[in-house]
């Protein structure tokens, strides 16, 4: 019989992760609101919302891979400020990083989602988020103060 050893497991919320394995979203702030999208596929999470943003593609920083994923998205130009809240393991194996923005650049369409909407902190549970936001929307009212 083959020894049982202890393998120890990296700590989720420090640990590297590879690039493909990062799903970047990006809250998107301005004037107490924060921006949130409601998907429009695939059927299985259309309707659910989520933040802009999406794969990081290899050799891509996470950085970049949002303010490419918000001109695809939204036709706007983003500056990415700080990480909110803990990465949130999704059932893929990836993980669901959220970044604080800011519009640099343009007014947001919905190119890709479904619909957009600015919620305030009292708003936030007004939309059924996909379950990987939901932890990170109840992270976002210290940065919704106007
Ligand atoms: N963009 C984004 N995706 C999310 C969020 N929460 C969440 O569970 N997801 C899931 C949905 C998808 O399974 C996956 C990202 O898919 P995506 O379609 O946005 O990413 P992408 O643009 O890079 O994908 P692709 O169509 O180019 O393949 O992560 C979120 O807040 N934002």
């Amino acid at each position: 019989m083959w020894p049982v050893t202890s393998i120890p497991q990296p700590d989720p919320d420090t640990a590297p992760v590879r690039g493909t394995g990062v799903i970047v979203g990006a809250a998107i702030v301005r004037a107490g609101r924060v921006l949130a999208a409601q998907r429009a596929t695939p059927a299985a999470a259309a309707g659910r919302w989520e933040f802009p943003g999406g794969k990081v593609e290899p050799g891509e920083s996470e950085h970049d891979a949002l303010v490419r994923e918000c001109e695809e998205e939204l036709g706007v130009r983003v500056a990415v400020l700080s990480r909110i809240g803990a990465d949130v393991p999704m059932v893929n194996g990836a993980v669901l990083r959220l970044y604080l923005a800011r519009l640099v650049e343009g007014e947001p369409r919905a190119l890709e989602h479904a619909e957009l909407r600015w919620l305030a902190a009292d708003g936030l549970d007004t939309v059924p988020w996909l379950p990987a936001d939901a932890p990170l929307a109840a992270a976002l009212p210290p940065y919704l103060v106007s």
